[in-house]
């Protein structure tokens, strides 16, 4: 269960939002990204992102993670309404140090499934509980999602949350995340 720990302001460059944060079983810092008075208020748009240090942070081109979450930003500072929850499961959950071991696999051919599959870990080993748990704090039952992925979908519809829209979340493929993409399409079903 998550309680509610702090809130403050945070402006950014994509516009005003509230930044929340939550104690939680995992002990993780994940954070919740707000705009407006949503408490009850259904059919919003939300972004579920997982953390990336090297795409988010560092601008990384092996992957469309930066680019992902500077488009979410931006349409959800455009918006009456809405919110940007960021989950610290870096790596589709098998954290930094493991992510970088399966980038110097996809060095020598693999793609991103198999490097993951090759050091012994699940392909995704995410998990959105606490994206539900967010949800529920604000008594929200049903969201316009933003993502290509379907099992986030297939996730929050199985934990109580409606998905009345999904908005695709577009990137820009480039010389180095084109093989990478490719393989989220053909491999993990995503809709790009
Ligand atoms: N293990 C591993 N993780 C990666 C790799 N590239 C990106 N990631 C992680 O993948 C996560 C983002 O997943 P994506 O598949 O890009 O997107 P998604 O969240 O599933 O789907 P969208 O909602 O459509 O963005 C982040 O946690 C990244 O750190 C990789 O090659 N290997
Ligand atoms: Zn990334």
């Amino acid at each position: 269960m998550i309680k509610l720990y702090s809130k403050a302001k945070l402006p950014t460059l994509a516009g005003d939002f509230e930044i929340y944060t939550f104690t939680n079983d995992e002990n993780k810092e994940h954070a919740a990204l707000v705009r407006g008075q949503i408490d009850g208020r259904n059919d919003i748009p939300v972004r579920i992102h997982s953390e990336c240090l090297t795409g988010d942070v560092f601008g990384s081109k092996r992957c469309d993670c930066r680019d992902q979450l500077l488009r979410s930003m931006v349409y959800l500072g455009k918006q009456e309404y809405g919110m940007l929850i960021y989950l610290r499961q870096e790596g589709r959950g098998i954290g930094l140090l493991d992510k970088i071991k399966a980038y110097s696999l996809q060095e020598q051919g693999y793609d991103t499934v198999e490097a993951n599959l090759r050091l012994g870990l699940p392909a995704d080993k995410r998990d959105y509980t606490f994206a539900v748990e967010v949800l529920n704090y604000f008594h929200i039952t049903s969201i316009k999602l933003m993502t290509n992925n379907p099992s986030k979908i297939d996730f929050l519809e199985g934990n109580g949350i409606r998905i009345s829209e999904r908005i695709p979340v577009k990137s820009e493929p480039t010389p180095y995340d084109e093989f990478y993409l490719d393989t989220k399409r053909v491999k993990m079903g995503h809709q790009i």
